[in-house]
């Protein structure tokens, strides 16, 4: 088993709670209020602004192009694209996503976004990597299953959400496994448990922050 595959067996307790959630399920169902997904994507614009951040930080300790281009591409793919699924929830929010930028992040965006800071500043490129998968592998994950469960006409409220993130195949997931097997290879058993710790906590961040729109979480004063 690949260290990636072990990463992800390890966690499927946490992605079995992500498929479980609320807010998924109410993707599936069409079910979700104009006030949650409208607090998603206040706290997602931000949360993609840190990452690209983050891949930015990247960036800066890569040895070669080939590993720079990859995050350079991934930066591209989240200010081109990843608008698409955020549109779609405003259109259905009835709200335009430009009043949606510039909010101040909830508890959990925060403690999430802080999470992959940490790891970027202190660590190397691979603890950066496993901080960051558990982004694009539980979203394309979700997806597939919505698509296979819902198989959703242009008719359903979030049709695009799910074509989005459900047909893309595993894409950038793959890229970073690829280059994270790569390197774990030759890490000793205590550097790959603490990436893995860097992996769980970003899975259990990834769970909060859908809990977090459910709930419309704020900061208590
Ligand atoms: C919090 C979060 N996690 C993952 C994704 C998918 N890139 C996202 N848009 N937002």
């Amino acid at each position: 088993m690949s260290f990636t595959e072990e990463l992800r067996r390890g966690a499927d307790p946490i992605y079995q709670a992500i498929f479980k959630h609320p807010f998924v399920r109410g993707i599936a169902e069409g079910t979700l209020d104009k006030e949650q997904l409208i607090h998603y994507v206040k706290q997602d614009f931000e949360y993609l602004n840190a990452y690209m951040r983050i891949y930015g930080i990247a960036i800066s300790k890569c040895e070669n192009r080939e590993h720079i281009q990859m995050f350079n591409e991934q930066i591209a793919f989240i200010l081109n694209s990843e608008i698409h699924p955020h549109q779609n929830f405003c259109d259905r929010a009835g709200v335009t996503y430009e009043e949606l930028q510039g909010y101040p992040l909830a508890p959990s965006a925060h403690h999430y976004i802080q999470h992959m800071l940490t790891s970027a500043y202190e660590g190397t490129l691979e603890d950066i990597l496993a901080a960051l998968l558990p982004c694009p592998w539980t979203y394309a994950e979700i997806g597939e299953r919505l698509l296979e469960e819902v198989k959703p006409g242009p008719d359903h409220p979030f049709y695009e959400w799910m074509q989005f993130y459900g047909s893309r195949g595993a894409g950038v997931t793959d890229k970073m496994r690829v280059l994270l097997d790569e390197w774990a290879g030759s890490l000793s058993e205590s550097r790959k448990l603490k990436l893995k710790e860097q992996y769980d906590s970003s899975c259990r961040l990834e769970y909060m922050f859908w809990d977090m729109a459910y709930k419309l979480e704020e900061w208590p004063v």
